[in-house]
């Protein structure tokens, strides 16, 4: 009897679901927080469906002025960059607004809804011209040292499986056995490596992250592939700054309180002032994604990823 009329009670009465007291949540890790430590950075304005709202939030973090409607921050020729942080939905129509303005877009992740929406976003005319916009899809993660050490520990073409995960805290990427040439073998036998790279902790680094390297040596029967012994070697790596990653990556900018919000942020500026990336996210990458995504909603029956179109 409960259930039914909590049925009931759902269906015709409930009230419609609540207008969320606060500006996007991830706005002051997104972008208060590391633009506080980029000089070159000035969060100017916000604004919100509902500017109580928006007021509240500037006062909270320190910005200057409070706008209206989304649209006067666009229009605002004194602001030249936007931050997207609305719901998956509505990043496409703001997005496409935002580069006809002519105006560099840090645009939250995922970048839009489906692959057709990003093949027309990431090809937007505006990006062609001189001096073209800026477009990021923050997928912040990736700016993280860990993360570009991971990568550099793959040699793309020896990728057996693995690859960029969504939503999960560990990605694991498996290299193509090599042949390891062993003369101290005899003839008929011969030496192979796989090579198995786990990445934990990949979302937050800077809260914890480990790489695990687990490398599988067999040696075997050169004709008959027969096992004659197999052992595990396994070691460890670390990179909460780029120093500490060493290599390639040694004297790149970063501090042990960087989150990857903060890394991205620096390159997102980069780009927009027209120096060199250290890595960047290119929208060819992004409408992978997306086709990525709209695959996985197809091979699981739900069909086409439904966007809501220029809005
Ligand atoms: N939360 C997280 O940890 C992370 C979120 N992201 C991405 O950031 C984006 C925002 O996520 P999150 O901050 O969690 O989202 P929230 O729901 O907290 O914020 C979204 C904001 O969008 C605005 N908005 C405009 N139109 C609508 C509408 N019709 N319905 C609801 N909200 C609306 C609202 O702001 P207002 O009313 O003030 O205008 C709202 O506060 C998403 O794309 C998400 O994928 C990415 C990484 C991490
Ligand atoms: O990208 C992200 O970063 C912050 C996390 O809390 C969130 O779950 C994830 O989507």
């Amino acid at each position: 009897m409960g259930a039914f009329i909590s049925r009931i009670w759902h269906i015709f009465i409930s009230p419609a679901a609540p207008v969320p007291k606060r500006a996007a949540r991830i706005v002051p890790m997104g972008l208060i927080v590391p633009a506080k430590s980029h000089p070159e950075v000035i969060v100017q304005a916000i604004a919100a469906r509902d500017r109580t709202r928006a007021e509240a939030f500037a006062k909270k973090h320190g910005i200057p002025e409070v706008k209206d409607s989304y649209e006067e921050i666009i229009n605002d020729p004194t602001i030249n960059c936007i931050y997207i942080p609305l719901p998956n939905a509505f990043h496409y129509p703001w997005a496409l607004r935002a580069l006809a303005a002519g105006k560099h877009v840090l645009l939250e992740k995922p970048s839009v809804s489906n692959a057709a929406e990003a093949v027309t976003l990431f090809s937007h005319s505006s990006l062609s011209l001189p001096n073209a916009p800026v477009i990021l899809e923050g997928f912040h993660f990736q700016f993280f040292p860990s993360w570009q050490l991971f990568r550099s520990l793959i040699p793309s073409t020896e990728i057996a499986y693995g690859g960029k995960m969504y939503k999960v805290d560990f990605t694991t990427v498996r290299l193509h056995d090599k042949v390891i040439p062993t003369p101290s073998l005899p003839a008929s036998q011969e030496q192979i490596k796989s090579r198995t790279l786990t990445l934990w902790g990949m979302m937050h680094g800077i809260l914890w992250h480990r790489i695990d390297i687990i490398d599988t040596f067999t040696i075997r029967d050169s004709t008959t592939k027969a096992v004659v012994k197999t052992w595990k070697e396994k070691s460890t790596r670390k990179a909460y700054t780029f120093d500490e990653a060493g290599g390639e990556f040694t004297g790149l900018k970063g501090g042990k309180d960087w989150m990857s919000f903060r890394y991205q942020l620096e390159e997102f500026v980069n780009r927009v002032k027209g120096r060199e990336t250290q890595y960047w996210i290119e929208g060819e990458e992004s409408v992978r994604t997306m086709k990525m995504v709209d695959l996985a909603y197809e091979k699981n029956g739900l069909g086409a990823r439904v966007g809501m179109g220029e809005g």
